[in-house]
């Protein structure tokens, strides 16, 4: 017995070494626990091949928000159904229920999250819980909470337990003293919004703990992203998603933002792929651990006339919301990612027109679908 207490011991640390092979973090004492749920209850050392040993255990927070349940599809594929983990703090609907691991995590339950990451042995971790720039301006307290606290918990966790962490920034770290038009990896970051805020700091906390602890922490900034089958949560570049519902359901479209306002967007799929490229990549390829990426740039009056030309009774209206239209004249309008180009080969695949095509063909198929139902 106690030869197979020790080889579970032994195998644990192993488990729990950083995938990248940076230098292992040095557990603090305080949280060096012995209670029997670090041993995870479906351990079982001596049957577990080396190509499953492999695969990275993923845990997605914040996973039923506009990007989480096409990440774990997207990561389903590549490490298998099992080993991608959603989690969030609200009730999945059937079909993501249906379609793999989920698991309630609230990011601010310090022992939840621990748990969760000790039981089921996850090695990667993609923090996705946030409150979006808009939804941040109308709960300020709460964005600080999720946005900074639960990033705190996050950080520890992964740190104790030598994850690989990714935590995604936004164009929206940046703030009106930044360049705009492009703005590089490295400037000045003095953003007005929380959302913007608690980005900055995530930004700096991951690096401080790479640099002190070797956490292989990983970051992008990603730029307004674009998906058909899930709805943006409360941003500033939400109208690049709803224009193509309201294009194909009512032939018109009402934007909060005024039609000149430049920003950096991204097709999900582009998005999803970046993340993972970041994570795959080798870390002596990372001269830096918070990158730009991007993809296209630009206004509502530029993707009202590229919608235009698929639904030719299209019409565009403008009724400006003053928080956003704030909020987006202090962003970045273009985004030069020629860093993330340069160490990891990064290179997008959507640009405005097939943006828009592939936009329209999925909801045009699915009004088609529900007239026929
Ligand atoms: N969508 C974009 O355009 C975009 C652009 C740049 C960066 N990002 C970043 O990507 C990440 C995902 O974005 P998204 O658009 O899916 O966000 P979203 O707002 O759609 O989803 C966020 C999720 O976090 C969950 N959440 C809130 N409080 C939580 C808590 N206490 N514990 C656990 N989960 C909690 C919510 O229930 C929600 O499902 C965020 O960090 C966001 O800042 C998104
Ligand atoms: C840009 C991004 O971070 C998010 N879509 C927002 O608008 O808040």
């Amino acid at each position: 017995m106690p030869v197979v207490w020790m080889l579970q011991r032994v195998a644990s640390r192993l488990l729990q070494r950083p995938a990248c092979g940076c230098q292992a973090p040095v557990l603090p004492s305080r949280f060096l626990g012995t209670s029997p749920q670090q041993i995870p209850a479906d351990a079982n050392f001596h049957s577990t091949s080396f190509s499953e040993a492999d695969q990275p255990r993923v845990l997605i927070t914040g996973g039923l928000g506009q990007l989480g349940v096409g990440l774990a599809s997207f990561l389903r594929k590549r490490f298998g159904k099992d080993n991608v983990i959603l989690s969030d703090i609200r009730k999945p609907p059937e079909h993501v229920f249906l379609s793999g691991p989920f698991i309630y995590s609230d990011i601010l339950d310090y022992k939840n999250l621990r748990e969760i990451v000790v039981n089921n042995r996850v090695t990667w971790l993609f923090h996705y819980s946030a409150l979006l720039s808009a939804v941040g301006e109308a709960n300020v307290s709460l964005a600080r909470a999720v946005n900074i606290t639960g990033l705190h918990n996050v950080l520890d966790v992964a740190e104790e337990h030598g994850l690989r962490l990714f935590v995604p920034s936004t164009i929206g770290a940046f703030g009106p003293t930044s360049p705009r038009n492009p703005t590089p990896d490295l400037c000045i970051q003095r953003p007005r919004t929380i959302y913007g805020v608690s980005k900055v700091h995530a930004e700096l906390m991951g690096e401080y703990y790479y640099y002190r602890y070797g956490l292989d922490f990983r970051c992008l900034r990603y730029p307004g992203i674009i998906s058909a089958d899930s709805q943006p949560g409360g941003g500033t570049t939400d109208y690049a998603v709803q224009i193509f519902h309201d294009a194909v359901k009512h032939g018109r479209f009402e934007c909060n933002l005024e039609p000149s306002t430049r920003l950096p967007m991204m097709y999900i799929d582009d998005c999803l792929r970046a993340t993972l490229e970041v994570m795959e990549a080798p870390a002596e390829s990372l001269s830096m651990r918070t990158y730009n990426v991007n993809a296209m740039s630009f206004t509502p009056a530029e993707l009202a006339q590229e919608v235009l030309k698929h639904v030719p009774e299209f019409q565009i209206t403008y009724n400006v919301d003053p928080v956003r239209q704030a909020i987006a004249d202090s962003w970045p309008m273009n985004f030069d990612d020629s860093n993330a180009r340069k160490d990891w080969g990064w290179k997008h695949d959507f640009d405005l027109p097939e943006l828009v095509t592939t936009m329209l063909n999925f909801h045009g198929s699915e009004s088609r679908v529900a007239q026929a139902n």
